[in-house]
């Protein structure tokens, strides 16, 4: 793989932030009088953006979708409010991302991050972590018209980083990484240890079990 630039996920890829948007989702449920969910069922409702995420943490179910009732949209407000007050506190790099990224950056690899997290709370995360001056571009869930797994936001990075896409890797988390990376033309490289289930089956190019492994697929020179 000629690779010359990276896109990243963030939520399952770079950062584990299901303690904070679990805190968020349960505060949300408990201002409307439901019960805590764990943080496990919570992940499994991760992945398609917040609207999707309220609305499978309201109904406790996989298969609800946002659709503006009046429930949702007090539900939305309430999980804005929780999660922009605690967007990192106990959110955490994964092994070695913080490290990887640097020496990416350093080494001057144009960098994007393609995510589905929306970006009133993407940009304050990023800030907060500190590693928002190394993404060229961050395209998030709401961004464009369109989010993961369509190919657009990749399509979108690639332009603004002045790459072909078939030289961007994509690295993440989630079917929709996969799909999105595979609709775009984009390599795709899976990581295991975050919120999408059967990832080794999804057919990524590989899978990688620490972050760091991804040196291993890249001509860094
Ligand atoms: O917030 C989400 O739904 C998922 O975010 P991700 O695309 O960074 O995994
Ligand atoms: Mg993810």
């Amino acid at each position: 793989m000629p690779i010359t630039a990276c896109a990243f996920d963030l939520d399952g890829t770079l950062v584990d932030s299901i303690h904070d948007l679990a805190r968020a989702a349960n505060l949300a449920r408990a201002d409307l009088g439901l019960a805590e969910l764990s943080s496990d069922r919570v992940a499994s409702f991760v992945g398609d953006g917040a609207a999707s995420l309220v609305a499978r943490v309201l109904a406790d179910s996989n298969s609800a979708e946002y659709t503006g009732t009046a429930m949702q949209v007090e539900g939305m407000d309430r999980f804005n409010e929780h999660y922009r007050a605690g967007l990192s506190i106990a959110t955490q790099f994964y092994p070695k991302v913080q490290e990887t990224l640097h020496m990416l950056h350093e080494r001057g690899m144009p960098l994007a991050i393609v995510t589905n997290k929306p970006e009133r709370f993407t940009i304050p995360l990023l800030r907060e972590l500190g590693v928002f001056e190394h993404f060229d571009v961050i395209v998030a869930g709401d961004s464009l018209p369109k989010k993961k797994p369509a190919p657009e936001p990749l399509q979108f990075a690639a332009l603004q980083l002045k790459v072909e896409l078939a030289d961007m890797l994509m690295v993440g988390d989630s079917e929709n990484d996969i799909l999105a990376a595979r609709a775009a033309g984009c390599p795709v490289i899976a990581v295991s240890y975050g919120y999408g289930s059967n990832i080794e089956s999804l057919g990524a190019d590989a899978v990688i079990h620490r972050f760091d492994e991804l040196r291993d697929y890249l001509d860094l020179n």
